[in-house]
């Protein structure tokens, strides 16, 4: 009998299947599609198990029973922010694009019925997994709403990148889109979700990465994943790569620096280059840093745009209090959020969202004497100005001025802000 499709079915590369004994997928669910059931796919466990399923040098997948319904990477994803997808599966015929078209004539042998993305051939199977398991963004979508302030960066933004991305036929020659971005400001302004937004308003992929996971967790073969990471994303194209931390992949070089370091670095600027070169690719690179002075002059020259985003002015913060407020029960007038915001000055994004957790706490905190384990939830009262005088003893700025002097710096001489 066949195993039903699991609720919400989710794209799942090679080798790392839903799991139909188990009903259970990967952490973070991939891109939705449906795809036809195919003999060849391993289980989950087998996957891990094994060194990859796809038939990369001639390896066939192991046989696996009918009746078990599996997803296959890029078959015939066709919705929401991913509506652009390109298989890295290749079809038949030779063209791009998985799904039913590159389903394998029954019989024939697996190695011609799976051909791999020509630009897949070198970059071993196990990291392309991992890329798409643990790179490939797949949380909620992110629009420009969500993001409060920046105002300035998110038009230039939208000017340079997503309008090419989403129109590459009129934005050609001079207009055509930078392939490298840079985000510098203090820590929880709202880089990372600059860089989602960036991708789901585009259609594109988003790869989200932090540079120092290349030389820390994957010990000795970052050069490999950045390889990877580009290959990977030209075959997901549109994509946008979040390097977070970029810094510590292009500091300055030094006598000091590990000579894995440095490979990993080359191989990036490699790769940086490549997708510059290649104008059809629509592969951009957004790379965030706290320590912007800490970029090399090689590198800093690759990533064309470099956007300051600094802390949230008064009105920022305000929208953003307004709309954490807006979810919870919440008693406060509108003096009372000005309040807030005033004394907020000098917190980033992440500390005003700190601000708002605390507070939000208060209220379950005057429950004393009732037992948490039973108490109603009508018995929580709604969060007050108190709430916020108490947490504002213990949320601080987590930025300093000094620091705020030095982006300040730092835009002035290599920023393209105003
Ligand atoms: N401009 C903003 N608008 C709305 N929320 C924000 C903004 N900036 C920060 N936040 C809040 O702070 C959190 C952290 O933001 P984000 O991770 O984007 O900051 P970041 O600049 O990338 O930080 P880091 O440099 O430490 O990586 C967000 O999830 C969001 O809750």
């Amino acid at each position: 009998s066949r195993v039903p499709i699991p609720r919400e079915p989710h794209q799942l590369p090679w080798g790392c299947g839903w799991d139909t004994d188990t009903g259970t997928g990967p952490q973070r669910p991939l891109p939705a599609l449906s795809t036809p059931p195919r003999a060849s796919r391993p289980t989950r466990s087998t996957a891990r198990s094994r060194t990859h399923p796809i038939p990369i040098g001639g390896r066939a997948p192991p046989s696996q029973p009918i009746d078990r319904v599996k997803k296959s990477l890029g078959a015939g994803r066709s919705r929401g922010p991913f509506g652009k997808f390109v298989s890295p599966v290749a079809r038949q015929d030779g063209s791009e694009g998985g799904g039913a078209a590159g389903k394998p004539p029954a019989g024939a042998p697996a190695e011609a019925a799976l051909p791999v993305d020509e630009r897949l051939r070198n970059i071993e199977p196990r990291m392309v997994e991992l890329i798409m398991h643990e790179i490939v963004d797949h949380g909620p979508p992110v629009s420009w709403d969500d993001i409060a302030g920046v105002d300035f960066a998110k038009a230039t933004i939208q000017e340079i990148v997503v309008w090419p991305m989403l129109r590459p036929d009129i934005f050609t020659g001079l207009r055509g889109p930078p392939k490298g971005i840079l985000l510098f400001g203090p820590p929880g302004t709202g880089k990372t979700l600059i860089g989602k937004c960036i991708a789901c308003q585009s259609g594109a992929t988003f790869f989200s990465i932090s540079a120092s996971s290349l030389t820390s967790k994957w010990v000795g073969e970052g050069e490999k994943m950045v390889r990877a990471l580009f290959a990977v994303a030209r075959c997901q194209q549109p994509a946008v790569i979040f390097i977070d931390e970029i810094d510590s992949l292009l500091s300055q070089r030094g006598d000091g620096e590990h000579e894995s370091s440095r490979r990993i670095k080359t191989e990036f600027l490699v790769q940086l280059d490549g997708a510059t070169t290649s104008s059809d690719d629509r592969v951009l690179v957004v790379g965030a840093t706290n320590r912007p002075q800490e970029i090399d002059e090689a590198a800093r020259r690759r990533l064309v745009k470099r956007l300051y985003i600094p802390l949230p002015e008064a009105p920022a913060r305000k929208q953003m209090v307004t709309r954490l407020m807006s979810r919870e029960r919440c008693r406060l007038s509108e003096a009372e959020i000005e309040l807030i915001v005033q004394r907020s000055h000098g917190f980033s994004g992440a500390d005003v969202t700190q601000l708002c957790r605390e507070a939000s706490l208060g209220p379950i905190r005057s429950l004393q004497s009732l037992d948490i384990t039973t108490v109603m939830a009508e018995q929580v009262r709604p969060i007050a100005f108190a709430d916020f005088e108490s947490a504002f003893r213990t949320v601080r700025p987590s930025v300093s001025t000094k620091d705020l002097e030095l982006y300040e710096t730092w835009n002035q001489t290599f920023g393209c802000g105003r």
